[in-house]
């Protein structure tokens, strides 16, 4: 079995695959190395044959929760790194190696699915849009925060803006404008994804018209879907891209 790990800044995403026919055996999500750790000792049964990684963390945190996994499953982890050209997608930064994995893995993953020009948005912590042609070059993308981070924003800088998770949460069951504070800051904020994603999309179409497939991943992504009905919801975008950087056998 293959565990693999995608180290997000707030969320570490794992999944246990099947090495023959990458089947999933088990997954979750964990806001800890610690739970992390735990989740996977509780797995019932067969040892792990491999282990691979995307880390947007430091190296220094990253080398730890690597050197842990080895130590308690005795698996050596494979972590995927830079690379100037794979899978036929040319990195189009300036720097090759300053962009975040997590948006190279994904752009190599949606690739290999549209064989051809794609556009991928990407909402987590920070939400992320990458470009690549028909012909394979990666034309760069954007970065702004995401959901959580618009929120904490608001309610540091602000003083009277305040509420709990449950609340939150309620007040999603529509995007009509908002009676209460937690209303008007949860709905504005999932609008400004909303519209940060159709403004991707109209990027897309001044590049290629009609001719590209759009990818929705990242833990948010049910919070624009609706409003972006020609995107494909792909949840495990960034392991599809994470099994081409980093074969195992
Ligand atoms: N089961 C879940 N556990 C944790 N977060 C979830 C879950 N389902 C949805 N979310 C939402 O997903 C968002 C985090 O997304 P994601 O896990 O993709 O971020 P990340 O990988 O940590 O961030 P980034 O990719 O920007 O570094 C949060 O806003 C959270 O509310
Ligand atoms: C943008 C994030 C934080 C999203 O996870 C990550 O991809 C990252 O740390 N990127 C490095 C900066 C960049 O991609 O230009
Ligand atoms: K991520």
């Amino acid at each position: 079995m293959i565990l693999e790990l995608d180290c997000g800044n707030s969320f570490i995403k794992w999944r246990v695959i099947h090495a023959g026919d990458a089947t999933i055996v088990g997954g979750g999500i964990v806001d800890s190395d610690q739970a992390l750790l735990a989740q996977i000792a509780a797995l019932p049964g067969q040892r792990l044959s491999g282990c691979r990684m995307v880390s947007v963390r430091s190296e220094d945190e990253t080398d730890v929760l690597c050197a842990h996994l080895e130590q308690s499953f005795g698996v050596r982890v494979q972590v995927a790194q830079p690379a100037q050209e794979m899978a036929g997608v040319r990195n189009g930064y300036d720097d090759y190696q300053r962009l975040g994995m997590d948006r190279w893995l994904a752009a190599l993953g949606a690739y290999h699915l549209a064989k051809g020009a794609c556009l991928v948005i990407d909402l987590g912590t920070a939400a992320k849009a990458d470009f690549v042609a028909g012909d394979g070059q990666h034309l760069g993308g954007y970065i702004c925060p995401g959901m959580p981070l618009m929120r904490s924003q608001l309610r540091t800088h602000t003083r009277r803006i305040r509420y709990d998770d449950a609340s939150a949460e309620r007040a999603l069951s529509s995007l009509a404008p908002g009676h209460s504070t937690v209303e008007a800051v949860e709905r504005g904020c999932v609008l400004m994804l909303q519209g940060f994603a159709r403004t991707q999309i109209e990027q897309a179409r001044a590049l290629w018209g009609e001719a590209f497939s759009v990818f929705l991943t990242g833990g948010d992504a049910p919070l624009v879907q609706d409003s972006v009905p020609q995107a494909r919801v792909i949840p495990d975008l960034v392991f599809v891209g994470l099994a081409m950087a980093c074969p195992l056998d």
